[in-house]
């Protein structure tokens, strides 16, 4: 499979990572950026072939994908048009279009793409750096199931992948699992700072706060027992997570978390109607 990319940022590096000598050799997969810095790491690390701007090697791949910043994008694809138009003249297979971008509209997409219909929007996260990544993916009507296949592929690469029946609830995987790591990160934080305010050193905090997430989740995820059971098990009547737990209610964690949850999906959903308004 060729593959190119519109962007070589952090999320393009990750999945390079991911695909580069496992799905495909690295020497077919194309990466397009105006930074030297960002296409220089990926040639050395991957074998990539690079370029500063849009060429031909980009629509000869079977999978364009797209990680340039939501604002950016418009600006970002318009010299895919001309070629996209000259492939499908020559007859050539039309590309499936991956964006990972937050909040851009498959319709919007299209129409900047001058009508091109093969696109699937999804939505994957950073800890797609070390393949324990999760992405929601959804495909416009226009999309083969050996383009979808082709997809999942590539974003199987770097985790797990979730497809999703209708575009309008992308912006809530972007709420829960695209933004998720950042909150998880904070709340590590925020117990390392407690630590510290508790008498531990930080380097001691954050070996306790980073062990306990990793431990906490990896036992959700290999435990068949639901998640709530598993939150009891810890909470001793009386004891000393139930003070802690009973100090979160009162403060309102839960509710705060579930606020800002909705509050990434809602500025994805925004991001989109700003970015579509012509
Ligand atoms: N960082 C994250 O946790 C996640 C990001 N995303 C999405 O991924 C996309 C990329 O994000 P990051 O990789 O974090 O950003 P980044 O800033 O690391 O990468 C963007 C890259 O695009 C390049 N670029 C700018 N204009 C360009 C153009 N006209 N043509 C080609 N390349 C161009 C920049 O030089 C940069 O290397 C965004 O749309 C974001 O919404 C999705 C899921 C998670
Ligand atoms: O913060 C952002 O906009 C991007 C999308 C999901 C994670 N990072």
């Amino acid at each position: 499979m060729k593959i190119a990319f519109i962007g070589g940022g952090n999320m393009a590096a990750a999945l390079v990572a991911g695909l580069a000598g496992k799905v495909t050799p690295g020497a077919n997969i194309h990466v397009v950026d105006p930074n030297p810095a960002a296409l220089e790491a990926l040639h050395a690390g991957h074998g990539v072939t690079t370029a500063a701007s849009i060429d031909e090697a980009v629509t000869a791949a079977e999978v364009i994908v797209l990680a340039v910043k939501p604002q950016s994008m418009r600006e970002a694809v318009a010299p895919l048009v001309p070629l996209l138009a000259r492939a499908s003249q020559q007859g050539s297979h039309a590309p499936l279009v991956l964006s990972i971008a937050a909040g851009i509209r498959s319709a919007d997409l299209a129409r900047w793409l001058g009508g091109h219909a093969a696109i699937v929007r999804c939505m994957p996260n950073t800890p797609a750096l070390i393949g324990m990544g999760i992405s929601g993916l959804v495909a416009s009507q226009g999309v083969t199931a050996a383009q979808r296949q082709a997809a999942d592929q590539v974003l199987k690469a770097v985790g797990a992948t979730v497809w999703l029946d209708d575009e309008s609830k992308i912006d809530a995987v972007t709420g829960v699992s695209g933004s998720g790591p950042a909150y998880v990160f904070y709340f590590i934080e925020a117990m390392q700072q407690a630590a510290v305010e508790l008498g531990l050193t930080a380097e001691q905090g954050l070996e306790l706060a980073k062990a306990t997430f990793t431990g906490a989740a990896q036992l959700a995820a290999q435990s068949a027992e639901p998640v709530t059971l598993l939150r009891e098990r810890v909470t001793s009547k009386g004891g000393t997570t139930y003070a802690a737990l009973t100090s979160m209610e009162e403060s309102g964690v839960k509710a705060a978390i579930v606020t800002a949850v909705k509050a990434a999906a809602a500025r994805g959903r925004e991001l989109g109607e700003q970015m579509g308004r012509d």
